[in-house]
């Protein structure tokens, strides 16, 4: 049997999925408090890399990874080559272009000012608007406070950080959640593995879904 090599994202993605992991005995693998990036399974033949969530899609798509689990955010801006094998019904928010109050007309302005880490989902969505981009890195809500752009396009979950700014969705854009993906030459080569691996993963997936309902 040949061994497959999964990707995780690391933060938010892999705190979820060890959780799944766990909930299919599959948990004992991984030293979560370690700082060791690699983990091999030797029983089931499966190695754990884990990576910043926008190399998930690189690793996946180049076949040093044949399965990644990652954020459809993530998967849409890289536009990654790669299978959606399934979502994982967490990781759940919503894509939104956001501001002030006040700037709800801002699809009126010419040249809108847009900051956002999602450079080409935004470009995308706006289409053959009159926009400038401004990527930025993080804390993407800082941009119009600043001064900096007129509105943001970034992920809302509970919508906290949004209204401790002072800032309000003006046009929801699509929902998000995570995904396991798959590298094509190995969908063909491997599949029976990936089948029954990715199998596995939903049963966990379900069981975790019923503990945080019951809970
Ligand atoms: N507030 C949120 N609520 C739920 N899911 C989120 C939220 N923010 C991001 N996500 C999802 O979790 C994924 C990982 O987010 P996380 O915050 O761990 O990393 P990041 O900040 O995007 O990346 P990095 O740590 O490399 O800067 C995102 O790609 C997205 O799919
Ligand atoms: O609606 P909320 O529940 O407040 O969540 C939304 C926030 O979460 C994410 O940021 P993250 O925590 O990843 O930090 P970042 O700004 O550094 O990317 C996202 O970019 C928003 O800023």
């Amino acid at each position: 049997m040949e061994w497959l090599t999964v990707a995780i994202a690391k933060g938010r993605i892999e705190k979820d999925m060890n959780k799944i992991f766990y909930e299919i005995g599959m948990g004992d693998w991984i030293d979560q408090g370690s700082r060791k990036l690699v983990f091999e399974d030797h029983v089931n033949l499966i190695k754990y890399i884990f990576v910043k969530p926008v190399d998930v899609v690189t690793y996946v798509e180049k076949g040093v990874a044949d399965l990644g689990v990652v954020g459809k955010d993530v998967i849409l801006e890289q536009e990654g080559d790669v299978y959606e094998l399934l979502d994982l019904q967490f990781g759940k928010c919503t894509f939104a272009v956001a501001s002030f109050p006040q700037n709800k007309q801002f699809r009126l302005k010419n040249n809108i000012r847009i900051a956002t880490k999602y450079p080409n989902i935004t470009k995308k969505y706006f289409q053959k608007e009159d926009i400038e981009i401004i990527p930025l890195n993080g804390s993407v809500e800082l941009a119009p406070i600043m001064g900096l752009s007129d509105v943001i396009v970034d992920l809302v979950e509970t919508g906290n950080t949004l209204k401790a700014n002072g800032l309000v969705v003006l046009e929801e854009m699509m929902p998000i959640s995570a995904k396991v993906i798959c590298n094509k030459v190995s969908y063909r080569f491997q599949y029976e593995k990936i089948m029954s691996y990715t199998r596995k993963i939903s049963e966990g997936r379900e069981k975790y879904n019923e503990n945080l309902s019951i809970n």
